[in-house]
């Protein structure tokens, strides 16, 4: 069985890596959207896979450490793109939530990052 849990935040950035003629070297902000999918057995007395509460618990303090801030500041993601955010995120969720199976970002509704730990 397969879960998603969804998460939003706001932040600014700009690619480093990317020509100076790119408009994405510019500060600038996205909405970003988050998805957790968990994948697991549904435990027959919950009829969980996971609680979306636990999920929340665990992901709670690492979306704080995005929300309303610049990603290039935050250690580890000094090229935020939306593949390098989406493999921070797995590095620090899947420890603590090992039925952790994908991490989606999305920095626009049209364009997103699927990362399954590979
Ligand atoms: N593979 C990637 N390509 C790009 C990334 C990325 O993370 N991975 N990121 C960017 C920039 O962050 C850029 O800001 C993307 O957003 P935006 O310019 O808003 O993208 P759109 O083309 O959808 O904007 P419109 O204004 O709707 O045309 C670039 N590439
Ligand atoms: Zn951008």
């Amino acid at each position: 069985m397969k879960i998603t849990q969804a998460f939003t935040f706001e932040a600014a950035h700009w690619l480093p890596h990317v020509p100076e003629s790119h408009r994405c070297r510019r500060m600038h902000g996205h909405s970003y959207r988050v998805e957790l999918r968990l994948e697991g057995a549904v435990d027959p007395h919950t009829g969980f896979v996971a609680d979306f509460f636990d999920v929340e618990a665990a992901f709670g303090p690492l979306l704080a450490r995005l929300d309303h801030y610049c990603l290039n500041e935050v250690e580890g993601l000094e090229n935020p793109t939306a593949e390098n955010i989406a493999i921070w995120i797995w590095d620090r969720t899947k420890p603590l939530m090992p039925q952790l199976a994908a991490v989606t970002v999305y920095e626009t509704p049209q364009s997103w990052a699927d990362y399954e730990g590979r």
